[in-house]
């Protein structure tokens, strides 16, 4: 992806009237949440190989497995994805698949095995969100713009709520909304679409606000008029590869001009 000359950190409403915010990582602080459930879920799988196959048992590194393989992506794709990277296929498996067992390991089953240390985490110790998360899209929708949360997870209401943010958006895109409809995941362009679709205002006058490489790129491949990338770690350089036109460390950041038509 090319990179363009950083843009200012400012969402001008003269020339893009919704924004599209993704939720882990750039409302709700639960991204190392889910890094740690992967890493869990994936370690005690490899392990298991191993002693069985006496197979590479190198364990899921953090961060670099999570952020290129399974940040932002749909919970299976994640699966598929980081196995690939280790040259591992398992069978799909389905929904009443579990079990840790090796004989039993499926993409499905590694899925929900993350789902339950998750979901685990969650319920012991709630959900935090950013402070800009509630202020900036009350800023935006003061301004008359149109706001979309847009996320992989299947978890997606369930976070919203728990962060008091629920009624935050006019739309929500989710990973529920994708397996209903059929639509493929981050990378592809396909939720954002689908949010700008339903916010009734086209791509091109809209902004996505991404910390995930594959939902940057997503942003960008989608035609979208500003792309956003959020950068809590060291990912800066990655977000402006994938297509940012700018990168910031907080949503704080992001300064709202201009009023929506
Ligand atoms: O397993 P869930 O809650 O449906 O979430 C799917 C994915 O949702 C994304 O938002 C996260 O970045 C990923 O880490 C996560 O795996």
């Amino acid at each position: 992806m090319a990179v363009d000359t950083p843009t200012d950190a400012v969402i001008g409403l003269d020339t893009v009237s919704a924004v599209a915010f993704d939720m882990d990582g750039v409302l709700t602080d639960t991204a190392a949440v889910h890094a740690s459930a992967w890493k869990r879920a994936f370690d005690e799988f490899l392990r298991e190989r191993a002693k069985a196959t006496g197979d590479d048992a190198r364990p899921f590194r953090l961060p670099d497995d999570y952020l290129a393989y399974v940040d932002g992506r749909e919970r299976l794709d994640g699966v598929r994805t980081f196995l690939r990277s280790r040259g591992i296929t398992l069978p799909e498996g389905g929904a009443a698949d579990g079990g840790p067992d090796l004989g039993e390991a499926t993409v499905a089953s590694l899925g929900e095995r993350k789902d339950r240390l998750f979901l685990e985490h969650i319920r012991e110790f709630g959900v935090a969100r950013f402070p800009a998360a509630l202020a900036l899209p009350r800023r935006l929708r003061a301004a008359g713009a149109r706001v979309a949360v847009v996320s992989a997870s299947r978890n997606c209401a369930a976070l919203l709520h728990a962060a008091g943010l629920e009624e935050e958006f006019d739309v929500r895109v989710d990973g529920n909304d994708a397996r209903r409809i059929g639509l493929p995941g981050k990378p592809d362009p396909a939720l954002f679409l689908e949010a700008a679709r339903r916010l009734d205002v086209p791509p091109e006058r809209t902004a996505v606000v991404e910390d995930a490489l594959a939902g940057v790129e997503a942003g960008r491949r989608g035609g979208f008029g500003l792309v956003v990338g959020v950068d809590r770690g060291h990912l800066s350089a990655g977000l402006y590869h994938s297509g940012a036109h700018v990168v910031v460390a907080d949503l704080a950041e992001l300064a709202v001009t201009g009023a929506a038509a």
